[in-house]
């Protein structure tokens, strides 16, 4: 493929303020008229993006139709090209990806090369080699009524599909509706967070070579900048709309949704919980539940955000936990190593102390903290905080962190565990620790959300043959798996004869006009089909083939019309 990188990795960029630094909500920043971009870590303006209009944004959706007609055409070997394609670049591409997901939205590289490449790669592999098993036709039994059908469920693109998104994974949350979208023959237009927009800029122009080099139509696929406003146009422009976000915006594109009976799908915020039993096993568990918790500076969906620690394994567990925070390195990612890079929302550092301060107002205790490394930038950073004797008082408790803070609370008894863990508005993932397969088995069947991980975090979501989403004000609806993918699909169900010469014919009574016995007629017919027995289906059938009979005429006397 040829990507035009020129301009993605120098620090030179035409649109630039003119120090170079941009301070957030201030000068043309503060403009509604453009996206501007930043690197979080450092403050490097990065230039300004287009906020779409309502109409450019229909008429961007008009051409993806027209391009989705063409698309629809193609056979799984073409949509398997794209996919391949797009997954060698990947592949040699790997470090320029990271780099310019860091750079944007301020990770490290190691948290891009796990949430961006790696998820998007094994998307990828699971759609090459079940995709089209998974759209191919499905047959389904007909029952005894039928049994002269043959009856399936189809499965054709919907058209063009809308996906608006957040800045958290700015590629893979591109790259995930995509490949799904174009493998089940769909166009797809995808709205990026004004957070994560040069990012989303760059990684369309790898699209579009990929577009270009399999031939597929240039309108199929189109990544456009904006906020609300653009947004909203677009949930009313397509066929089906894939929000991932926030609670808060999913009530509002839910609300303009019914105004086009437009479907969607939600996947919002998490609040996850990971209980770890007194059998669990902690040398494992200490550092799944650091990485859980500090994965892209904690600004994840499906992050750990609740630890339920056994009393008899608690200070254990926080004596360990606190000794790998204390050892976590913070600063911008792309200025040398370090462990847990920048907070990507302007205000977010902010909230995040509000949350620590509120806790610790309530009775909760800081046991350790991450160290900011010694940096010249004025990057958005938030030191790696644990935190003990939490309670569901503490709005740290309620309210989706989206930040490195690890909250410890301890739990007596499983039916303890599963109250507290349950006890929240959110209902995304959640993981359960125990030496007892039996016990963690029992023990998450119990939780009230989308996913459970067993002796493990989050590790699902690798497994693109299961479905991902949420209950509660987590969402409805799923991607990835078989139930994601055929979700971009009308799924149309047919059905039709399937032996020769066979095929439905009224029946004499049920004719036009209809006889006069057509109740007993039927009445029969479904006892017969369905008595409980075999007297019951027995008797049925002798009074169907009776009200078959021609009716007996002699010393028959009409009178009022009826046969006496
Ligand atoms: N469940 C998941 O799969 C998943 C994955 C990643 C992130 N998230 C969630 O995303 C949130 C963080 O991302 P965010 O801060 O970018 O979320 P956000 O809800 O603020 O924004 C998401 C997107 O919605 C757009 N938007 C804003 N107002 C809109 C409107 N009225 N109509 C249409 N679009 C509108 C934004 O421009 C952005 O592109 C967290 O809550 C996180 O849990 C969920």
């Amino acid at each position: 493929l040829n990507v035009d990188v020129s301009d993605v990795l120098g620090v030179e960029n035409k649109q630039n303020e003119e120090n170079n630094t941009f301070v957030p909500g201030s000068g043309s920043g503060g403009r509604a008229d453009r996206v501007p971009c930043y690197d979080p870590a450092t403050m490097q303006h990065l230039g300004y993006f287009p906020v779409m209009e309502p109409d450019e944004v229909r008429q961007v959706v008009t051409r993806a139709r027209e391009a989705q007609i063409v698309w629809a055409t193609t056979g799984f070997n073409q949509r398997r090209l794209l996919l391949k394609v797009l997954l060698k670049y990947i592949l040699e591409h790997q470090e320029l990806i990271c780099r310019v997901s860091a750079k944007d939205s301020g990770k490290t590289m190691l948290d891009a090369t796990l949430g961006e490449i790696l998820t998007t790669c094994e998307k990828i592999s699971y759609l090459l080699k079940e995709g089209e098993r998974v759209l191919r036709p499905q047959y389904r039994s007909t029952g005894m009524l039928m049994i002269h059908k043959s009856a399936r469920v189809e499965y054709h693109p919907l058209g063009v599909i809308g996906a608006i998104v957040p800045w958290n994974y700015p590629f893979h949350n591109i790259f995930n509706p995509l490949v799904a979208a174009v493998f089940s023959g769909n166009a797809i237009v995808i709205k990026v967070s004004e957070h994560a927009s040069w990012s989303g800029f760059f990684y369309s122009r790898i699209i579009q070579s990929a577009l270009k080099a399999v031939g597929a139509p240039a309108d199929l696929v189109h990544i456009i900048t904006g906020y609300a406003e653009t947004g909203s146009a677009l949930v009313s422009s397509v066929d089906k709309l894939i929000f991932v976000g926030s609670t808060t915006v999913g009530r509002k594109v839910m609300e303009t949704a019914a105004k086009t009976l437009t479907p969607v799908t939600l996947e919002l915020g998490g609040k996850d919980p990971v209980v770890i039993c007194e059998d669990a096993d902690l040398s494992q568990v200490i550092h799944l539940a650091v990485r859980a918790t500090l994965q892209s500076g904690g600004q994840n969906c499906a992050g750990a955000e609740r630890f339920y620690v056994h009393e008899s394994i608690h200070d254990e567990f926080v004596k360990e936990v606190a000794k790998i925070v204390k050892s976590v390195r913070v600063g911008p990612p792309l200025e040398g190593i370090c462990d847990v890079g920048a907070i990507c929302m302007p205000d977010h550092v902010e909230k995040l102390e509000m949350l620590v301060r509120d806790a610790v107002e309530k009775g909760a205790e800081i046991v350790a903290r991450g160290n900011l490394l010694p940096t010249d930038s004025p990057g958005q950073f938030f030191p790696p905080t644990v935190l003990i004797n939490v309670n569901h008082s503490m709005r740290l408790m309620q309210e989706e962190i989206f930040g490195p803070i690890l909250n410890i609370m301890k739990f007596k008894t499983d039916e303890e565990a599963v109250r507290l863990a349950n006890d929240s508005s959110f209902g995304l993932g959640s993981s359960v620790f125990s030496g007892s397969k039996n016990r963690a088995n029992a023990i998450a069947s119990k939780l009230y959300c989308g996913m459970a991980a067993i002796n493990d975090f989050a590790t699902g979501y690798l497994c693109q043959s299961l479905p991902f989403g949420g209950v509660k004000e987590s969402g409805f609806g799923r991607f990835a798996g078989e139930e994601g993918l055929r979700a971009l699909c009308i799924v149309k169900a047919v059905c039709e004869d399937r032996i020769p010469f066979v095929k439905t014919n009224i029946p004499k009574p049920l004719q036009y006009p209809v006889a006069d016995n057509a109740f007993q007629f039927q009445e029969s017919l479904i006892r017969m089909l369905y008595g409980l027995s075999w007297t019951a289906k027995l008797t049925g059938l002798l009074d169907l083939i009776k009200s078959l009979s021609p009716k007996k005429v002699d010393g028959q006397k009409q009178s009022n019309g009826k046969v006496e």
